[in-house]
C-alpha cells in the first residue's frame, strides 16, 4: 500500500553513528526503486546531529520529502531536533510495532531510528513498516490535531 507521495524522494539523514545504517537503508531503497535524497552525514567521521536533522526535516517540512528517514545512535538526538520543526511528527522507533503504531496512531512522517540499539535488519523491516502504514484517523486525528503549539 502506498502511504506516501513517492513522486518526491524520500529524505534521509543521520550522524557518525548512523552512518553505516544510512547507507544499508539507501541500498534498501534503491531495491525497490524509490528514489532518495542523502542529506549526509557521509562517513563515520564524527559529527552533530543537528546539522543532519534540520535538513532533513526542513525538506518534509517544505513538502520536499515525501517523508524522513533519522539515525543517530540513540535517535534521540535526531529526534528532537526534528520536532522543532512545525508540521513534523518525528517518532522513536526499535522494534516494527511500534513502526506501525508511530504511523497508525501519530501520523509521524519522520522516523528516527537508534542505530546503536537495533539490527539493521529490523532497520529495514521498520522503514518498510513505517512506509506502509496508514493513518487511522478518528480519535487519533483529534489527538495528533492538539499537538501544534499556535
Ligand atoms: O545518539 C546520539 C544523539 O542522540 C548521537 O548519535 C551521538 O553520537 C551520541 O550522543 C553519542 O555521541 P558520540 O560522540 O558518538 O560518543
Amino acid at each position: 500500500m502506498q502511504v506516501f507521495d513517492l513522486s518526491k524522494p524520500v529524505a534521509i539523514g543521520c550522524d557518525h553513528a548512523g552512518f553505516d545504517y544510512k547507507e544499508d537503508l539507501i541500498s534498501f531503497l534503491e531495491g525497490k526503486g524509490i528514489a532518495f535524497k542523502d542529506f549526509g552525514t557521509h562517513s563515520k567521521d564524527s559529527v552533530d546531529y543537528p546539522d543532519f536533522a534540520h535538513p532533513v526535516a526542513s525538506a518534509v517540512e517544505n513538502g520536499e520529502a515525501a517523508f524522513g528517514i533519522l539515525l543517530c545512535g540513540s535517535a534521540n538526538g535526531v529526534a528532537i531536533t526534528a520536532n522543532k520543526h512545525q508540521g513534523i511528527r518525528a517518532g522513536l522507533c526499535w522494534g516494527e510495532e511500534i513502526a506501525q503504531l508511530v504511523r497508525a496512531h501519530n501520523n509521524a512522517n519522520i522516523i528516527c531510528i537508534p542505530a546503536r540499539f537495533v539490527r539493521e535488519g529490523d532497520a529495514e523491516k521498520m522503514v518498510h513498516t513505517f512506509m506502509t502504514t496508514e493513518f487511522e484517523g478518528g480519535r487519533h486525528g483529534l489527538r495528533v490535531n492538539k499537538i501544534a503549539c499556535a
